[in-house]
C-alpha cells in the first residue's frame, strides 16, 4: 500500500501522550509497520501484544531490517544508536493516533459513520453506501464483504481494517473525491484501538448479543467493548442507537455525542411499524409515512429505519430518502434467495450467531403461507465462541422440520468436536429429524434432494464467503455456487 511521503517523526507524534523519546531527533518514518517481517528500510516498526506472541520480541529482527523507529511499551534491552524509540504505555492507542496523522487525519475531511452491534452492521453499512451514492455523493465502504471506493472493489480481510490499513484506505477515499464513508466498527477492533484517531461524524448501535467471547471472555466486556465506541465520540458527532435493544441505553449513557433513537416498538426519533412483509417485498410505516421495501424481514425493518435516521441526521429529505430507500437490495449472503426449477426456495444467509439465526427462521416462520418444509443447512467456526454452539443447533431444531448440521470454517479446529458441542444443543425429540454431515457440499445436496416444491431450505453461516478455512488453508467453497448445483442451474 502506498504510504505517501517520508513524514518527520517528531510531527508525527507531538500529539501522543505520555511518550518518552529516545535517539535521533530528526528522523523520517517512510511507512508504519506492525510486523517485523515487512520491515522496510526507513519504516517505523511497532510492537504491539498480540493474542499469540508480543511484538517486542521481534524488536531485534525489524531494527536488522533497516527500521529507523520502533514504538513500543518495554525498550530492549540493546539501543542502537541510529535508531529512534518511542516508549508509550499503550503501543496499539499510540498506533491508532498515529496512523492517522501518518495520513494527515482523512477522517477529519470526511463524512464517516460507524456502525456497531454483534449484527447488522454489514446490512446497515451496505445500505447507507448504496443509498448516500444513490442520493449523488462519492462514497467509501468499509465491510465485512469488502472494502470499496465507488466502484472500486478492495478486498476485505477483516470487518474493521488494522490501523495503518484503515487510515491509508480513508486516505485513498478523501483523494478519489469521497464525501461520505461508510464502516463497520467491530468489538475487536475497538479493544485493540484499530479506530482510535478517528473523527467520526456519527456512530449507529444495532444490537448486542451472544458473540465472541472467545475473544471478549464475559459478556460484560464485550458490551463494554462496543460502549467504547460511543464513549469516545466527539460533541459534534451523532449516536445512533436501536433503543428496543435492552442494552441500547447503555451504550450511549457516556457520550458526548447528540443521542438519537429508533424503534419498532416504542416511541422513539424514527419509529417504524411493519405492515406486511412478504417474500417479494416489505410494507412499512416510518415516522407517519408508508412505504414499501424489497428487502424483508423484521431485522431488516431495524436496519432500515437506522439508515434511514442517520440519513436524516446527516442533513437529507425525508421523501428523497424514502425513495430511493425503497429500491435498496441486501447485500451479497444477506437472506439472498434462489428458486430451483422445481420451486424449492434456497436462502443463504450469513447468520453465524444464535440471534441472527433466531431472526432468520423466525422471518422464514412468517413468511410461509402454507405446509412448507423448512429445513435448515447450518455450522459453527472453528477457534471462534464455544458457547454459540449448541444454541445455535437448538435455534435450528426449534424453527425447523429437518437440521442438518454440517462444517462451517473449523480452522485449526477438529470438526468432529464442533459438531459433537453443536449436537448437544439437539433436544432429544429432534434427534430423529437432524443429520449431522460434516461435508457441506454433501449437506446441501442432501438437503435439495429432502425438499420438495415450494419446501425452504436455508444455507447459513458462510453468507457471501467464498472459501472454507480448514487449518490454515483457504479452500474455495461458495454456499451460492453449492446450492445452484444443487438445483442442476451450475453458474
Ligand atoms: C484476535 C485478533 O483480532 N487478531 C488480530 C491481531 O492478531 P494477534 O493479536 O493474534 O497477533 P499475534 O500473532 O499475537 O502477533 C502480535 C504482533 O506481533 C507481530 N509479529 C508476529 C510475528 C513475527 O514474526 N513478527 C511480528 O512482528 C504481529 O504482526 C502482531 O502485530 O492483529 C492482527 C494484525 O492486525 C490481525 O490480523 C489479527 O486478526 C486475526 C487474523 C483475526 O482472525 N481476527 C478476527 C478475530 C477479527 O479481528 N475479527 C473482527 C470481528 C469480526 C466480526 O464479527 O465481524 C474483525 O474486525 O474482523
Ligand atoms: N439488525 C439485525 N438484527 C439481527 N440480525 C440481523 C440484523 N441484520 C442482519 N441480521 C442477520 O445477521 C446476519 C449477519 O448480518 P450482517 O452481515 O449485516 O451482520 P454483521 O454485524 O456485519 O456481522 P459480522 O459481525 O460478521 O460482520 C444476516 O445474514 C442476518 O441473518
Ligand atoms: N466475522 C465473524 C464471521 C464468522 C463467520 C462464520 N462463517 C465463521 O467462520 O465462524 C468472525 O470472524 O467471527
Ligand atoms: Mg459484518
Amino acid at each position: 500500500m502506498d504510504q505517501s511521503k517520508a513524514k518527520p517523526i517528531k510531527a508525527l507524534t507531538q500529539h501522543l501522550k505520555d511518550l518518552t523519546l529516545t535517539g535521533p531527533e530528526e528522523t523520517q518514518i517512510q511507512a508504519i509497520q506492525l510486523d517485523s517481517r515487512k520491515v522496510l528500510p526507513g519504516s517505523l516498526f511497532v510492537a504491539l501484544r498480540g493474542t499469540q506472541t508480543d511484538g517486542h520480541q521481534y524488536i531485534d529482527k525489524a531494527s536488522s531490517l533497516g527500521a529507523s523507529a520502533i514504538l513500543c511499551e518495554a525498550l530492549p534491552d540493546v539501543l542502537r544508536p541510529e535508531i529512534t524509540y518511542l516508549q508509550v504505555p499503550n503501543t496499539a492507542e499510540a498506533l491508532g493516533h498515529l496512523s492517522a496523522a501518518f495520513y494527515g487525519h482523512p477522517s477529519k475531511h470526511l463524512k464517516l459513520v460507524g456502525v456497531t452491534g454483534t449484527n447488522g452492521k454489514t446490512s446497515v453499512a451496505t445500505f447507507l453506501f448504496q443509498l448516500f451514492r444513490a442520493l449523488g455523493y462519492r462514497c467509501g465502504l468499509l465491510s465485512t464483504v469488502q472494502n470499496q471506493i465507488e466502484d472500486q472493489v478492495i478486498p476485505a480481510t477483516h470487518t474493521t481494517p488494522d490501523a495503518v490499513a484503515l487510515n491509508g484506505l480513508l486516505a485513498q477515499m478523501l483523494q478519489k473525491g469521497c464525501s461520505h464513508v461508510f464502516m463497520e466498527v467491530s468489538s475487536h477492533a475497538v479493544a485493540q484501538h484499530r479506530i482510535t484517531g478517528l473523527e467520526f461524524s456519527g456512530g449507529i448501535f444495532t444490537n448486542i448479543t451472544h458473540d465472541h467471547l472467545d475473544f471478549h471472555k464475559t459478556f460484560d466486556n464485550y458490551i463494554q467493548a462496543k460502549k467504547g465506541f460511543f464513549d469516545a465520540l466527539p460533541k459534534t458527532a451523532f449516536a445512533l442507537v436501536n433503543i428496543d435493544d435492552r442494552r441500547g441505553a447503555v451504550m450511549v449513557q457516556n457520550t458526548k455525542a447528540h443521542t438519537s433513537t429508533y424503534s419498532l416498538q416504542t416511541l422513539a426519533d424514527f419509529k417504524g411499524k411493519i405492515i406486511s412483509d412478504t417474500l417479494t417485498g416489505m410494507h412499512m410505516e416510518i415516522n407517519d409515512q408508508e412505504v414499501w421495501f424489497r428487502v424483508i424481514g423484521r431485522f431488516n425493518a431495524y436496519n432500515l429505519l437506522s439508515v434511514y435516521g442517520t440519513a436524516l441526521l446527516l442533513g437529507e429529505k425525508p421523501e428523497t430518502v424514502l425513495t430511493e430507500l425503497s429500491n435498496l437490495l441486501s447485500p451479497p449472503g444477506r437472506f439472498e434467495q434462489h428458486i430451483s426449477p422445481t420451486n424449492v426456495v434456497g436462502i443463504i444467509d450469513y447468520a453465524h450467531t444464535p440471534d441472527a439465526l433466531e431472526n432468520v427462521l423466525e422471518t422464514i416462520a412468517q413468511l410461509r403461507h402454507g405446509n412448507e418444509k423448512v429445513i435448515t443447512v447450518v455450522g459453527c467456526g472453528g477457534n471462534r465462541d464455544q458457547e454459540k454452539r449448541p444454541k445455535m443447533a437448538a435455534i435450528a431444531c426449534k424453527y425447523s422440520n429437518q437440521v442438518i448440521l454440517t462444517d462451517d470454517n473449523p480452522r485449526f479446529e477438529d470438526p468432529m468436536t464442533i459438531l459433537d458441542q453443536m449436537r448437544k444443543g439437539v433436544p432429544p425429540l429432534d434427534y430423529k429429524k437432524t443429520l449431522v454431515i460434516p461435508d457441506r457440499r454433501e449437506a446441501i445436496q442432501k438437503a435439495y434432494s429432502e425438499a420438495q416444491p415450494d419446501d425452504i431450505i436455508l444455507i447459513a453461516g458462510k453468507g457471501h464467503e467464498n472459501y472454507q478455512d480448514i487449518a490454515g488453508t483457504k479452500h474455495h467453497f461458495d454456499d451460492k455456487e453449492e446450492l445452484l448445483k444443487a438445483f442442476g442451474q451450475p453458474q
